[in-house]
């Protein structure tokens, strides 16, 4: 029976793994609703209020809202033009009615997700039961709240916004209301929050119903390889990292450690083994005694030779801050796990801030599972149309575009080396600056785009920067980055969510703008994740407007040199250096492949944090349910003492499970599969768990009240960077054949994904 249900898991993965481009069952309802749409702009405001509190009566009265979907899209149509006068487009339209069906929309950059978002939110709010947003940071859910604002409430639906530090009261208000919009990794914790509440008051979000989830490939997907962390902070550091650090720092690369760049892997050679023994005045590092010790020099080797500065974080204020590589933004409260971020700290001679224990955590895979309903949107669904299958049952819809695309995506120009890249990106911006267009650069990190500014500058071209340095002035940089002759430099900062608006807000300068060919986009790398590439392009051409984009990258960048790619190309190729662009067909489609496997491979890594993690938050969900008798018992004067213990032992078990995690993939070497001896030893430390609490619950009764140290864990919360333990995707992939059908599925469908098959167009 097992196997049985094992395949038909894995058969209905593929039987998913959908993206539907045929439009045609939508004509149907879409008839519907603006058939009825016509007759709505004759009637007084009070008239559409009270339709639709008639659909509301009805809904709750248990009726499915899928009866009156075409009679409330056609109101909120109505409304759209009453109070922000905006006539949506029919095919904001289809993409309410899609989004409402469960599917994941792509639509094009630029046409108007927001509004789209509201027709379904309105629908679904009628039940009372609240339906969420959740966008892709608090900046936009502020302003896509407030903006909406006004169709709500013309409906009598109320709408709140959730903001990162926002007072627990004022967030128990946002929550209740029929419509809140909120990051994803806001309401996780809000989530956690509520988990670990010891009083009703405490508790912030009710019952999960709908969510809405804008730009969901990088909520979804990409941010989900970070489990949602709630750390508490203890005191002290068991070893001296600035030392550790110091000594690093003198090693010497090939001699006293090697690095595999692509296994992100980090190791100390014999050489360095005996070396460290030496310094450390120890007999064998490898002794229990000196775990600690090994652990941290470890660490301090990675934190030296593979996290650099102003790439994957910046110095600001005295404190290391993350820079997230999809958005190249700096991510204020994210944090290394393990010990890594000590070991940066340290690295940097900055003041080692105290480490977090583990108090709760949950995956966003996991969280999103909690919602009954999920739906999402986004302008890059198809390229990850597998995944939404295989993790959220969710397929895919392709809307087509209000006006057709104009932009024009040039061929990459691809170079050997760096130096002739630098300078074809140079004359490249001379040559359309001249023309009066503006133009957009899209860099690789912040380091990169301090670089490129100083060497424009030197060619007398005026340019503006927006990185993770001065994300502050954001807003101020796009108003401007449409302007004609404006030459804008950034990270992936200029990526989702922005709108460059041709010519900034004067119609005339727009006209110009137009009239010149619009925005030019510059990439000046291939990102690993492809859809960070169309998320660059798709600034561009946005509502029918012209525009074109142009990637220039050489065989010298980081994604070749991670990824050897250079070993992909024809041997003649390999060693060739020369000024002028390489033509030869094989490079671009070899390019392709590449970011193929590296989704692929992406795509393994999360696979296996969910399968990890799906074991442990079923054992969350048994002990929450646990503790949720004992809040809502009446017995009071033991009721703090058997949650401070609850949280504690949980706590405790949630450290032990991380330890447990990080040394399990060396039972490979044993001839073991990890996963199975993770479920293992993780199922015998829960039962431990399980009796430990019943044992100290059991006696509470002895336990002197007034002695009782009701004491909270102090407690942050942390957005914890996955550090994770399997560095080589592809070894896990073939080490995992073979043990269970279940675990074929993952590899099967990244081997899909590389040849492009299973996918329909
Ligand atoms: N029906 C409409 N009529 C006129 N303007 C519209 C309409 N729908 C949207 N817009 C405008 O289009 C612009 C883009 O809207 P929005 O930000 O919702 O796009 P998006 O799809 O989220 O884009 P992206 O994901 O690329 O950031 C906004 O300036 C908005 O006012």
């Amino acid at each position: 029976m097992e196997a049985t249900k094992k395949i038909k898991t894995f058969l209905h993965r593929f039987k998913q793994t959908t993206v539907t481009q045929d439009v045609q069952p939508y004509e149907n309802l879409l008839q519907q609703i603006f058939e009825r749409a016509g007759s709505m702009t004759g009637k007084a405001d009070a008239e559409l209020q009270q339709m639709t509190n008639v659909i509301r009566e009805k809904v709750r009265a248990g009726e499915s809202p899928d009866a009156h979907m075409a009679q409330l899209y056609a109101i909120v149509g109505e409304v759209f033009r009453r109070t922000l006068h905006i006539t949506p487009y029919r095919v904001q339209v289809m993409a309410a009615i899609a989004l409402h069906q469960r599917k994941v929309i792509e639509m094009q950059t630029g046409e108007g997700k927001t509004l789209v978002a509201v027709f379904t939110a309105c629908l679904n709010a009628l039940a009372g039961k609240g339906v969420h947003i959740l966008t892709f940071n608090d900046y936009l859910a502020k302003r896509d709240a407030n903006w909406m604002r006004p169709v709500y409430e013309f409906l009598g639906l109320s709408v709140g916004c959730i903001q990162e530090n926002m007072p627990v009261a004022e967030k128990r208000l946002a929550y209740r209301c029929d419509v809140t919009y909120a990051t994803a990794k806001e309401v996780g914790f809000d989530y956690l929050r509520s988990c670990m509440a010891y009083a009703p008051d405490e508790v912030i979000l009710r019952d999960f119903n709908y969510a809405i989830v804008d730009e969901a490939d990088a909520i979804l997907i990409d941010e989900a390889r970070n489990p949602l962390v709630f750390a508490g902070n203890i005191a002290g550091q068991p070893v001296d990292h600035h030392q550790i650090a110091r000594y690093v720092s003198g090693l010497t690369p090939y001699r006293d450690f090697m690095l595999d760049e692509y296994a992100r892997n980090v190791f100390l050679t014999d050489y360095g083994i005996e070396k460290t023994e030496y310094f450390f005045a120890v007999q064998n590092l490898y002794d229990d005694n000196h775990h600690d010790l090994l652990i941290a020099v470890n660490l301090a080797l990675q934190a030296r030779s593979m996290l650099r500065k102003d790439v994957d974080y910046i110095i600001d204020d005295g404190r290391i801050k993350l820079v997230d590589e999809f958005t190249g933004r700096v991510v204020e409260d994210r944090k290394w796990q393990n010990g890594l971020q000590a070991a940066v700290e340290a690295k940097e001679g900055l003041a080692v801030q105290s480490e977090g224990r583990i108090l709760n955590s949950i995956s966003l895979q996991h969280l999103m599972n909690y919602y009954p309903k999920v739906s999402g949107m986004t302008g890059t669904a198809q390229h990850a149309a597998e995944e939404f299958a295989s993790f959220y049952g969710l397929g895919v819809s392709v809307i087509p575009s209000h006006k057709p695309c104009r932009r024009i995506d040039h061929p990459d120009r691809i170079f050997t080396h760096k130096a002739a890249k630098v300078k074809a990106i140079i004359d490249e911006i001379q040559k359309v600056h001249q023309t009066g267009r503006p133009i957009l650069i899209g860099t690789l990190t912040v380091k990169e785009s301090e670089e490129l500014q100083a060497e424009i500058q030197r060619q007398g071209i005026a340019s503006t920067i927006l990185n993770a340095r001065n994300n502050e002035s954001e807003a101020a940089i796009i108003e401007q980055a449409g302007l004609p002759g404006a030459v804008t430099i950034s990270t992936n900062m200029a990526g989702r969510g922005t709108d460059i608006l041709l010519g900034g807000k004067e119609q005339y300068s727009r006209e110009a703008v137009v009239a010149s060919g619009g925005l030019h986009i510059i990439g000046t790398n291939r990102h690993e994740s492809v859809r960070i590439d169309h998320q660059l392009k798709g600034r561009a051409g946005r509502q029918g407007d012209p525009g074109s984009s142009q990637f220039i990258i050489s065989m010298e960048d980081d994604l070749m040199a991670k990824y050897g790619l250079k070993g992909l190309l024809p041997t003649h190729l390999r060693d060739l250096r020369q000024d002028g662009p390489i033509h030869h067909a094989t490079i671009a489609r070899s390019i392709a492949q590449a970011q193929r496997i590296i989704e692929g491979q992406l795509y393994e890594i999360r696979l296996n944090l969910h399968q990890y993690a799906h074991f442990t938050e079923r054992q969350r969900t048994i002990l929450f349910d646990r503790r949720q008798d004992v809040f809502f018992s009446e017995e009071s004067p033991w009721k703090e003492y058997s949650l401070f213990q609850h949280d504690f032992l949980w706590s405790y078990y949630m450290n032990d499970i991380a330890a447990l995690r990080e040394g399990i993939h060396w039972q490979r070497m044993a001839g073991k599969n990890p996963l199975h001896e993770f479920h293992k030893s993780s199922d015998a430390m829960f039962r431990q768990l399980i009796a430990d609490l019943e044992d100290k619950l059991s006696n509470a009764s002895n336990v002197d009240v007034s002695e009782l140290q009701l004491k909270r864990p102090s407690s942050t919360w942390t957005y914890l960077v996955n550090d994770n333990p399997f560095k080589n995707p592809l070894m896990l992939m073939l080490s995992n054949i073979g043990y269970q059908v279940d675990l074929l599925a993952g590899p099967l469908m990244m081997i899909m994904k590389i040849f492009g098959w299973g996918k329909r167009r």
